[in-house]
């Protein structure tokens, strides 16, 4: 008898402890990502690809298979944000479209593309905290946020014209929905950057945190408010607003992949990269 009880209690300790590190194992499955749950269901998913969170296809279907994840598990709301108190992302990997083969960059476009649709079209409410500079990419995913919540003292925006090439038709969308037709071609055209300040006064982000902690308060603060508003009507309004442009790159999505492939791999195109990567590499030799 003494015996079978050992046994059991040793068993229950086993299954007890698998359980647990079954649940780390979702937070420590990934590279460059780790996801918590915080006590109202809510996922912090923070980017952690040092030193800038350049988005190349690891780290971009990490972010993919999150977000299918936090679909299927019912979640409350995501924060997406950066381990950086510096940079958001640095925005799509030079290395993946520089002298790459297209099935290189069709696979990082690709994937890219997969994240925008998961995240624009999530049923769950969403927040980016933006802790650093999100040029690119980087302003992208926020961009597929509901709601944006920036540090001062930083940039965002959508530089891409600065690389040669444009800006595909459903980000230029993104941006249009975000601060109206007038401000996106403005600025689109002219790749701007825009200042945490500049970027609150055209509506690019929602508020201004003086920190990563308050950042927080506030994205609490506006999930907080659909605790008392039934998800599927929530869910169902939110589709409705996003409905076109998710039509469409559902749609098209193939047809924009290959487009900016071929746009990418232009030989003048590859020459701005490099010119753009040179450039990178000498501000930071100047400055140290
Ligand atoms: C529906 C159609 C779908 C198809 C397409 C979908 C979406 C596409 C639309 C959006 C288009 C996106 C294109 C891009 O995103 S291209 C990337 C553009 N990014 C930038 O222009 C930003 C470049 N980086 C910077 O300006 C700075 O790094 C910074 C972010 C301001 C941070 O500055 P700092 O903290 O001083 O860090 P460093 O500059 O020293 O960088 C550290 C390190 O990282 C390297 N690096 C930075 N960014 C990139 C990058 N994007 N790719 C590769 N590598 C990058 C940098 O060279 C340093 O490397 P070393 O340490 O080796 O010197």
């Amino acid at each position: 008898m003494y015996r079978y009880v050992c046994k059991t209690m040793l068993r229950r300790l086993f299954l007890s402890k698998k359980v647990s590190y079954q649940a780390r194992l979702f937070s420590g499955n990934f590279r460059y990502l780790e996801v918590l749950n915080n006590e109202n269901n809510v996922a912090i998913v923070t980017m952690k690809r040092a030193p800038v969170n350049t988005l190349n296809s690891e780290l971009l279907s990490e972010i993919s298979s999150v977000l299918t994840n936090l679909d299927e598990t019912k979640c409350s709301g995501m924060v997406l944000t950066s381990f950086s108190d510096k940079v958001f992302s640095s925005g799509l990997d030079f290395n993946e479209m520089y002298e790459s083969r297209p099935a290189t960059i069709r696979t990082l476009v690709s994937t890219i593309l997969e994240v925008i649709i998961k995240l624009y079209g999530s049923p769950f409410p969403t927040v980016a905290v933006i802790t650093g500079h999100a040029p690119s990419g980087g302003c992208v995913l926020s961009l597929c946020c509901e709601y944006r919540i920036m540090v001062q003292n930083f940039q965002i925006g959508l530089n891409v014209v600065k690389l040669g090439y444009s800006t595909p038709l459903s980000i230029v969308q993104l941006m249009v929905n975000t601060i109206g037709h007038r401000n996106a071609e403005l600025a689109l055209t002219s790749g701007r950057l825009f200042t945490t300040n500049e970027a609150l006064r055209v509506g690019l982000i929602d508020e201004i945190a003086k920190d990563r902690a308050s950042a927080f308060d506030k994205a609490n603060d506006f999930l907080n408010q659909f605790k008392v508003i039934p998800p599927i009507a929530r869910h169902f309004t939110k589709q409705s607003m996003r409905r076109a442009l998710l039509q469409d790159v559902s749609i098209n999505g193939k047809i924009y992949v290959e487009d900016f492939v071929s746009l990418i791999s232009r030989p003048k195109v590859q020459e701005l990269i490099a010119a753009y990567m040179a450039n990178m590499k000498n501000k930071k030799k100047n400055s140290n």
